[in-house]
């Protein structure tokens, strides 16, 4: 049932209520004591989602994430009207474009340019709407001569990008971006978020699946995380995108075993590896860590229990000088003991979630020793970050080994790191990361 909302500002343009999805498998026949008869009938069936209930207004970029099967498809079709729904109910307002399958809707022995006039018609364009965006469509998609060949004889890298280009180009309410983007080269990809992003500044809404939770992150402001075909979270979409995260980390006790007689073995061949222990320091003065953390998984074996930042001068702070010298330190402790071979690291994410610098242990062959139960260590990394003035997050994890998909501990948003502009050394650069080169030449041509 419709819920009232005329007194709404904003309502919503997607609406799903108590949606459930069932796939039947239809067995051909049942067998009787005189052989087959004659009515198929339908046993079993597959739920793909269930109780499924959410609204997006106008304007929003939701991402949608899950694992493969969690559902996402299905749930895109039932909202282009492709597929029927089993049961509950769903309303979307205005002109839906969506790129779910490479080409789908293209007819193979037709031209691109005759697809594109078939297609932009079946979307509800006018003739005259047609020609008046025809020009932009085929500079967008830049595929050359291609364009007046069918369909049949394009690579996936061309369907995808005359698909998208007719898709952005239909003056859409609402754009579904599927993961069929991951098709083309990455230029074109830039060229595609590029897009999406003024598209969005115009107040189109935004429905975006994807595996590459650094593009949710950047593009959307909410996510919607399916498991099992159930909304296991919606809210803003860097803490869904983390949860998300950790909930493919998770894995069986078994597995934790096997990494860790893994390290055990790899700690016992890799004893030059180790790092080696450079002197005592005090305790990290930290009490307000765990709070702060957004997020938190892993097996708890070894965990983090404080970071501190500090300058060229040793001093404690939370904002640094771009490219200036920083000690990243975390303390940890062993709660139960530990084989050598563990590797941490400390993951740099900019402002929008998006993960930027990764600095582990492993990257430089070292790897902790063996720690007892109960036993505190501080790790240290000094870097020389380049990255631009700006906010920046700081997450932590522990693996048994740099392979192993299993952490120790996980945790998300341990620090808020500021990176202070230095003017006179830096312009006014806006890009997140920036390069120290360390030389610049200049050669003369004979
Ligand atoms: N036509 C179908 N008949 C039977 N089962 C189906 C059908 N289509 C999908 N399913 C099942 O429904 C579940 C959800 O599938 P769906 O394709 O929606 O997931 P998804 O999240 O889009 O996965 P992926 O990321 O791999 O595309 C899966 O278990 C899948 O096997």
């Amino acid at each position: 049932m419709d819920s009232p909302m005329q007194s709404d500002a904003n309502p919503p343009i997607i609406s799903v209520s108590n949606l459930r999805k069932q796939y039947d498998f239809t067995h051909g026949h049942r067998w009787g004591l005189f052989g087959p008869r004659r009515k198929n009938v339908s046993k079993d069936g597959h739920v793909a989602l269930r109780d499924i209930s959410f609204e997006i207004r106008r304007g929003e970029a939701v991402g949608l994430i899950g694992k493969n099967g969690a559902g996402k498809s299905t749930l895109l079709q039932i909202l282009t009207g492709t597929l029927q729904p089993s049961s509950g109910s769903v309303h979307v307002r205005g002109r839906v474009s969506a790129l779910l399958e490479l080409g789908a809707g293209f007819n193979p022995e037709f031209t691109g340019r005759e697809n594109v006039r078939l297609s932009a018609a079946a979307l509800g364009m006018t003739r005259d709407e047609i020609e008046a965006k025809y020009e932009l469509i085929e500079q967008f998609a830049d595929i050359g001569d291609f364009i007046d060949r069918p369909t049949k004889s394009y690579s996936s890298g061309m369907l995808v990008r005359l698909a998208f280009s007719l898709q952005v180009h239909v003056d859409p309410d609402i754009l579904i971006v599927d993961e069929a983007l991951s098709v083309g080269d990455v230029f074109f990809q830039q060229k595609c978020i590029t897009k999406i992003r003024e598209i969005l500044s115009r107040g189109v809404t935004l429905l975006f699946v994807s595996h590459g939770l650094n593009s949710v992150k950047s593009l959307c402001d909410r996510a919607i995380f399916l498991q099992g075909g159930q909304v296991v979270a919606d809210g803003p979409a860097d803490e869904v995108c983390d949860l998300y995260q950790n909930s493919l980390t998770t894995i069986s006790a078994q597995a934790r075993d096997e990494a860790v007689a893994f390290a055990a073995m790899a700690g016992a061949t890799e004893g030059e590896s180790v790092v080696r222990a450079a002197g005592r320091t005090e305790r990290i003065n930290d009490p307000g860590f765990e709070q702060r953390l957004s997020q938190r998984s892993g097996g708890g074996e070894l965990v983090f229990t404080g970071i501190e930042i500090r300058d060229h001068q040793d001093k404690a702070v939370h904002a640094i000088e771009q490219c200036g010298e920083v000690k990243l330190r975390v303390e940890m402790l062993a709660t139960q003991d530990i084989p050598a071979g563990a590797c941490p690291g400390i993951l740099i994410r900019d402002a929008n979630g998006v993960d930027l610098i990764g600095l582990n242990s492993n990257f430089h062959n070292r790897y902790l020793p063996a720690m007892q139960a109960g036993q505190r260590f501080v790790w240290e990394i000094v870097a020389h970050l380049p990255l631009s003035r700006g906010y920046y997050s700081l997450h932590g994890g522990i693996k048994p080994t740099p392979d192993s998909p299993y952490f120790y501990d996980r945790c998300f948003s341990m620090a808020v790191l500021e990176i202070m502009g230095n003017p006179l050394s830096w312009g006014d650069y806006g890009g997140r990361v920036i390069h120290p080169a360390t030389e610049l030449n200049l050669y003369t041509l004979d």
